[in-house]
């Protein structure tokens, strides 16, 4: 008997409608754990919808989502969720340290705890020595860069990072990418949308996501054979998308 496989993120049947507009259409998707799964697809397609309901943030017209064995959205579940959005959610008058202060204690982080992982996470996205600039004169890439460092900060097991290396230089995004992949083989699933083909290419696996619909899911390397392309772009444009 083979042994079951772990499902970390279930989706089963969902939909998401605004007014007479449907932008999410029956999305079933299992996403293993300590999987890296990205999700591609064109401006407007339904990414963040979609990942707005796997963060337990949003419901589905129809379907469900179900994390670690429980249905979403469920209040208690926030805390093994680590989500970074799109639009940087961040205290802009304060400092980058009473913003971590702030996630810190909605996560129940204190003490010694609270101060080694504020320390890391800030290392890691390369803030370590602007903790006490105010957030308003960071420049773009150094606020999603904080927004990452507060998903990171209470070591969560789901890990949804909604375009989290936009603005941020290639090194960096190198070096944040080499700790996604330490997380994944600690054991953390990681959910990522992503415009940016080497990070696609990064993904274990990939969903393929157009007019709302998933067009396709597989690894990198199964979606190139499959299609007979040399690039996932070129994958993409074969199941029917676009890369942008
Ligand atoms: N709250 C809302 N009310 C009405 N329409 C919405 C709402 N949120 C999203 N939409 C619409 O849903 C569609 C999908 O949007 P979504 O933000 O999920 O796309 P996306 O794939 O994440 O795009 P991008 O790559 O540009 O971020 C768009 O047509 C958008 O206008």
């Amino acid at each position: 008997m083979s042994a079951p496989i772990d499902t970390a993120i279930r989706v089963r049947g969902l939909s998401r409608a605004f007014g007479h507009q449907t932008v999410l259409r029956d999305i079933t998707l299992d996403i293993q754990s300590s999987e890296i799964f990205g999700l591609l697809g064109p401006s407007g397609s339904g990414k963040t919808t979609l990942v707005k309901m796997i963060a337990g943030i949003d419901e589905g017209t129809s379907g469900e989502v179900v994390m670690l064995g429980t249905k979403l959205p469920n209040l208690s579940m926030m805390e093994r969720i680590g989500y970074m959005a799109q639009s940087d959610a961040l205290y802009e008058e304060l400092t980058a340290k009473e913003n971590l202060d702030f996630f810190a204690a909605l996560f129940g982080l204190k003490g010694a705890i609270k101060k080694t992982r504020t320390a890391y996470v800030m290392e890691l996205v390369g803030l370590g020595e602007h903790m006490n600039g105010i957030v308003a004169s960071y420049s773009g890439g150094m606020k999603r860069r904080l927004s990452l460092a507060i998903a990171l900060l209470h070591d969560p097991r789901i890990l949804i990072l909604d375009e989290p290396t936009v603005g941020i230089d290639p090194l960096l995004r190198k070096s944040i990418w080499s700790e996604l992949e330490k997380l994944s083989r600690q054991g953390t699933t990681i959910l990522i949308t992503t415009h940016v083909m080497d990070e696609a290419e990064k993904c274990h696996r990939l969903g393929l996501i157009r007019e709302g619909r998933l067009i396709a899911v597989g690894s990198p390397e199964a979606l190139k054979q499959e299609t007979g392309s040399f690039t996932i772009e070129e994958a993409f444009l074969h199941y029917g998308g676009a890369a942008r």
